[in-house]
């Protein structure tokens, strides 16, 4: 239960995954997609936290299974509309985030005008870092943030490039939904992502803060959905 546990172990509280995309002008453009004009937001289920030793599991239906790395930020005191310069008082700390996506499942919600729930929401599409306290990051916008997948260099942003910055997020956010203890806001993805098959090893970090590793493997197709 929300509460009873520590922040420090935020991935157990089972709160909301607030997802921003297309915050980083260049990611933007390797998609194809226009700058945004205010936050695009989507959501992730808590289940969809993994954590290292757990395998990123890439969904039966998926032929492109892409990373996106991104900087996490963990809310620590409840946001209800706050302004901006209040916003970062509602911050506890930070962990690196994968948003992983199911490329080609979200080309096809796009063209139909679906939501992305698909693509974006499976179980293990959010792997996540250590918990990473607020004290050790004076400037969460001057942060390097970086991938690999088989030791090969893919992403590498600087959270200075974000379009939107944090406490402008946590302010946009918190006056359409109150943000709670726990939630995490994933704030969008520099430019480089790219496809992991089965097997391939990613390897994430913020420079000189945190890193961490995942596998990928295959998820199997159910038998029957039938009578579900
Ligand atoms: O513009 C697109 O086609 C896709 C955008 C995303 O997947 C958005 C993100 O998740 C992101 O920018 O991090
Ligand atoms: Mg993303």
């Amino acid at each position: 239960m929300a509460g009873s546990k520590p922040l420090s172990r935020f991935w157990e509280w089972g709160r909301n995954i607030v997802c921003v995309g297309r915050n980083y002008a260049e990611h933007a453009k390797e998609m194809g997609s226009a700058l945004p004009a205010e936050p695009l937001f989507f959501l992730k289920p808590s289940s969809a936290y993994v954590r290292e030793g757990s395998p990123i599991v890439r969904p039966y239906y998926c032929r492109n299974l892409h990373h996106e790395v991104e900087l996490g930020v963990l809310i620590g005191r409840r946001a209800q509309a706050v302004p901006q310069d209040a916003a970062m008082e509602h911050v506890a700390g930070y962990a690196l985030c994968l948003d992983m996506t199911a490329r080609d499942t979200q080309e096809q919600c796009k063209k139909k005008g679906l939501p992305w729930t698909l693509a974006k929401g499976f179980g293990s599409s959010c792997p996540v870092s250590d918990f990473v306290p607020k004290e050790k990051i004076p400037d969460p916008h001057k942060l390097q943030i970086w991938l690999k997948v088989n030791g090969k260099l893919r992403q590498e942003g600087d959270t200075s490039s974000m379009i939107f910055s944090i406490p402008y997020l946590i302010s946009y956010i918190s006056h359409i939904f109150t943000l709670e203890e726990g939630d995490l806001i994933l704030t969008g993805s520099p430019k480089g992502v790219g496809s992991v098959e089965a097997n391939d090893e990613i390897e994430a970090g913020i420079r000189d803060v945190v890193s961490m590793r995942f596998k990928v493997v295959q998820g199997t197709e159910p038998r029957s959905l039938k009578g579900v």
